[in-house]
């Protein structure tokens, strides 16, 4: 299932925060979603989900609530559970919007089991460590098997085995033809393993939108995020790192007075 946005626009008190994104998402991509914090990239696709009001045209959030809700899943950022309900049936409220009730004991299982989660499935929710909260809340959005994947910073939190499992699996959700965009911190692991990075700047504008190569130049890396970085080699092939902003050139040395 593929997204398609035109001139979406957000105000908040009076302030564009999103501004004119286009964007068309095919099928079977696995999309980062990078930027500075308060770009945009989290009021982009609550807007995309049509979740606030928004100027403009999303294709999803065009849809009437029941459709909308089976053909995308959203992990929102906040992590917060407000009462001590257990793993599992945290996990099965992910099941509530597909009308298909013999999926659900297998969908739920093989969500737990796909986030290492399974352990857990007895342990009320709000005991759990911020990484097993994470990966539990992620567990419920694969549960509802949506043909589109919409997740606020889903690798946040976890440890490095995790962010690599997390990662891995949405880039193989979308080679069986799922969709999936993920706002993304960490351009090492975004350039890694998306197939295209969409870089929101300052104003909520889309700045750079292509292959990873191409979207994390120097130049745009100094000049959206103020750093460095560069691909480098490793023997498991490049890998993409931020670097320190360059040290600016030294400024000219004062003329000395005692100079003629
Ligand atoms: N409810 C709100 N009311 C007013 N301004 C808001 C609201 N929500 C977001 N904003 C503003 O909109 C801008 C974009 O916020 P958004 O959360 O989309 O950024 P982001 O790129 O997801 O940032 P981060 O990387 O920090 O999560 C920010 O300047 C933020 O302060």
């Amino acid at each position: 299932m593929s997204l398609s946005l035109r001139d979406l626009t957000v105000r908040r008190d009076g302030r564009v925060v999103v501004d004119r994104v286009s964007l068309n998402v095919s099928q079977g991509s696995f999309v980062g979603l990078i930027g500075p914090n308060g770009a945009g990239k989290t009021t982009l696709m609550r807007a995309a989900l049509g979740l606030i009001a928004a100027e403009g045209f999303s294709d999803l959030a065009a849809l009437p609530p029941s459709r909308r809700a089976r053909r995308a899943a959203w992990l929102p950022q906040a992590r917060e559970i407000a009462w001590p309900i257990p793993v599992e049936p945290l996990v099965r409220l992910g099941r509530r919007t597909d009308p298909d009730r013999r999926a659900d004991t297998p969908a739920v299982a093989e969500a737990m089991a796909a986030m290492e989660v399974t352990h857990l499935r007895d342990r009320p929710a709000t005991e759990l460590s911020g990484g097993e909260l994470a990966r539990v809340l992620i567990a419920r959005l694969l549960a509802q098997r949506t043909p589109l994947i919409l997740a606020d910073e889903p690798v946040a939190g976890l440890d490095p085995a995790h962010q690599f499992a997390v990662m891995a699996l949405f880039q193989r959700l979308a080679g069986q033809g799922r969709t999936v965009i993920a706002s993304i911190h960490d351009l090492t692991l975004a350039a890694r393993f998306c197939e295209r990075l969409v870089l929101m700047g300052a104003g909520g504008r889309i700045v750079a939108d292509g292959p990873p190569a191409q979207v994390l130049t120097p130049e745009r890396l100094q000049q959206v995020f103020g750093v460095g970085g560069s691909f480098l080699p490793t023997p498991s092939g490049p890998v993409f790192v931020t670097l320190p902003p360059p040290p600016s050139s030294p400024a000219p040395a004062p003329p000395d007075p005692a100079d003629p």
